[in-house]
């Protein structure tokens, strides 16, 4: 047994060890003709011994001054390799950078987090250059205080699209004719996030890619007229939705990571305004006859995808059970929870920070045993919090050993928690680029690290659409881990369970967290809008995921149960209501029993932001 166990753990190391492998580069980074100062800040101060084979791909070619796509898995490095180039140029900028030449590169990314978190990477990689600026604008800041910042000048940016078209439009004081880099990191989730419109102004806004020559001279103007502006996108799941914006800002793209995409071509610099309607101008072309499937995203080989078949009613307790083994079996680790809507975060959130167990206690004794269900500690994270709280839950999970994170799709892009050993997908999430881009928050950099997906029987489904992007997944054995768990009081241990749902210690543990949710009002609130706004998120999957996730099929009574519930609550908006009771009114008249057919009668409800 303890041999077998040597032997898995050797395999382990080996595959980590392969992993880190194909993931470097046989270069360092002067050799890729980056400045000897800033090659010793990222290997004796960041400790990147090596680059990883993205950044030794993308960094020549970037200062080069080429316009650039690059599609590389996530963890691999890609913020370096935008960053590094820009800062080479600028350090080495005569006359020298300083505040009053205003912004040189502007970094555009999709969420706040993202935001800081690059601009802690610059902070870093800065750390020999002091007269290089680096700054941040974001929702949720004061504006005030930014226009400030932005007045005295910054010479690399980053920002969030709403909040830079802001300043573009109404900040006087923005200087930004030397502009000589935009970045867009995350570009396709930009575009999802429906920024697509912002993206189209702000490109406008910057104007031409090209200086115009014989401009009146300016003693602030040091970029040199006939200069062109250097536009660079990146991402893990860079496809055919992003042409549109590739269109109207690169030209000449060398691609980095995008096999079957079709050669480079010299695109017009204008386009027309309907996106993707001129294949031969494409700049990202899948060949769909090379690769019938689809196009495969780049997911860390090393990382071990797994899915959960769980029925509605047992998902809540489903979770718990694999939260507390995950826990019990490695004590310092960090794992995160993805949900689709943030009431199911704060519902989750406040359970697993209050929830104790053993649930029974009538002694004094017993009650002195009684503990938090996870002894870890639990943070949330999504878009309806105060910036404060969203700041320090940010920053708190990033520094903590062992901690669970419960968040939205607000942590799925670009984020670098350092140590994350598991990505649990508790909502399903909807296009296969979602799925990507959440496990990418572990197996990071070559680390190890484990993806579970729940998936009730009904949507099995889903795991064909993700094998058609390159995604398999192995069933998880979550029969044996609630096997494992002692049972409280004199419950029997049956022998063969027949169902998931007569699970002894699932029947427990659903009843000891129906008290608890029953025990406080605020928490049975917390549990009925949850309910509520799971319900309308699983109405808004969207194309082809409609025909997985069938609201229709869904019984409310076992969502209900999901959330801790008795009853399904009735409070889907009166709509719903109405329709249930002229469904109910209908069956009886045609002799039917209701509770025989409890199903969801109406999918039209709308999700509300899913982040
Ligand atoms: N050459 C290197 N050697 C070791 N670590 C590195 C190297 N380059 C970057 N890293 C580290 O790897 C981690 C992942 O980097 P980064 O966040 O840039 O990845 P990414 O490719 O942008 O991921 P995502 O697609 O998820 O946004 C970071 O912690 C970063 O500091």
């Amino acid at each position: 047994m303890l041999k077998r166990s040597k032997q898995t753990a050797r395999e382990t190391k080996q595959e980590a060890k392969d992993a880190k492998n194909g993931l470097f580069a046989a270069c360092s980074f002067s050799s890729l003709g980056l400045d000897p100062k800033l090659s010793d800040q990222l290997q004796e101060r960041m400790g990147f011994e090596a680059p990883t084979r993205v950044q030794a791909q993308s960094i020549p070619v970037i200062l080069s001054g080429r316009d650039v796509l690059v599609n590389a898995a996530t963890g691999t490095g890609k913020t370096i390799a935008y960053l590094a180039p820009i800062i080479h140029h600028l350090q080495a900028h005569s006359p020298k950078v300083d505040r009053s030449h205003g912004t040189f590169a502007l970094v555009i990314v999709p969420t706040r987090e993202l935001c800081l978190q690059v601009y802690e990477t610059l902070e870093k990689l800065l750390h020999r250059f002091h007269w290089i600026v680096p700054g941040y604008v974001m929702g949720g800041e004061k504006k005030a205080k930014e226009k400030a910042r932005l007045r005295k000048g910054i010479s690399i940016l980053i920002a969030t699209p709403g909040r830079l078209l802001d300043h573009l439009k109404n900040t006087a004081s923005f200087e930004h004719k030397n502009l000589r880099w935009v970045i867009f990191d995350e570009a396709d989730c930009i575009l999802e996030m429906g920024y697509g419109k912002e993206t189209e102004q702000i490109i406008k806004l910057l104007g031409s890619r090209q200086y115009e020559e014989g401009d009146e001279d300016d003693d602030d103007d040091i970029v040199p007229k006939g200069a062109q502006k250097q536009t660079l996108l990146l991402s893990a799941t860079l496809n055919e939705k992003v042409n549109h914006l590739a269109k109207l800002s690169l030209d000449d793209p060398v691609m980095i990571g995008l096999e079957n995409s079709k050669p480079q071509q010299k695109l017009p610099i204008e386009s027309p305004a309907s996106p993707d309607s001129d294949e031969d101008e494409m700049v990202i072309h899948v060949n769909k006859s090379a690769n019938p499937s689809s196009e495969d995203y780049g997911i860390p080989s090393q990382l071990v995808q797994k899915y959960v078949k769980v029925p509605c009613g047992a998902r809540l307790v489903a979770l718990l059970s694999v939260l507390k083994n995950l826990f019990e079996r490695e004590a310092s680790q960090k794992v995160v929870v993805f949900f689709s809507t943030r009431d199911a975060v704060d519902f989750h959130h406040q359970l697993l920070s209050e929830f104790q167990w053993p649930p029974n206690s009538e002694t004094q004794e017993e009650e002195a045993t009684k503990e938090l269900f996870l002894k870890c500690k639990t943070f949330r994270l999504h878009g309806s919090m105060e910036q404060e709280d969203r700041r320090s839950a940010f920053a708190t999970f990033k520094a903590e050993k062992q901690a669970l994170l419960l968040s939205t799709d607000v942590a799925a892009r670009g984020l670098d928690f350092p140590k994350v050993r598991c990505i649990i997908q508790y909502d399903c999430p909807g296009e296969a680029t979602e799925y990507v881009h959440r496990v990418g928050r572990t197996a990071r950099i070559g680390e190890k690290g484990e993806a579970l997906l729940f998936l009730q029987p009904v949507e099995i489904d889903y795991l064909k659409d993700l094998k058609k992007h390159g995604a398999t997944l192995a069933e998880y054995p979550l029969l044996k881990v609630l096997d494992k768990f002692p049972l409280p009081g004199n419950m029997p241990r049956i022998k063969k369970v027949i169902s998931l749902e007569s699970h002894p210690w699932v029947i427990s543990l659903q009843r000891a967290l129906e008290f608890f949710t029953y025990g406080e009002p605020k928490m049975k609130n917390l549990a009925k809008n949850a309910f509520v706004s799971w319900v309308r998120g699983y109405a808004a999957h969207k194309g082809e995921l409609k025909s997985i996730f069938v609201v229709k099929k869904l019984h409310l009574g076992h969502v209900a149960k999901s959330f801790a519930l008795k009853e399904q609550p009735s409070l889907v908006g009166k709509s719903h209501h109405k329709e249930t009771m002229k469904r109910k009114r209908d069956e009886r008249q045609k002799g039917q029993h209701p509770k025989k057919r409890k199903k969801m009668s109406g999918g039209n409800s709308r999700s509300t932001t899913k982040t």
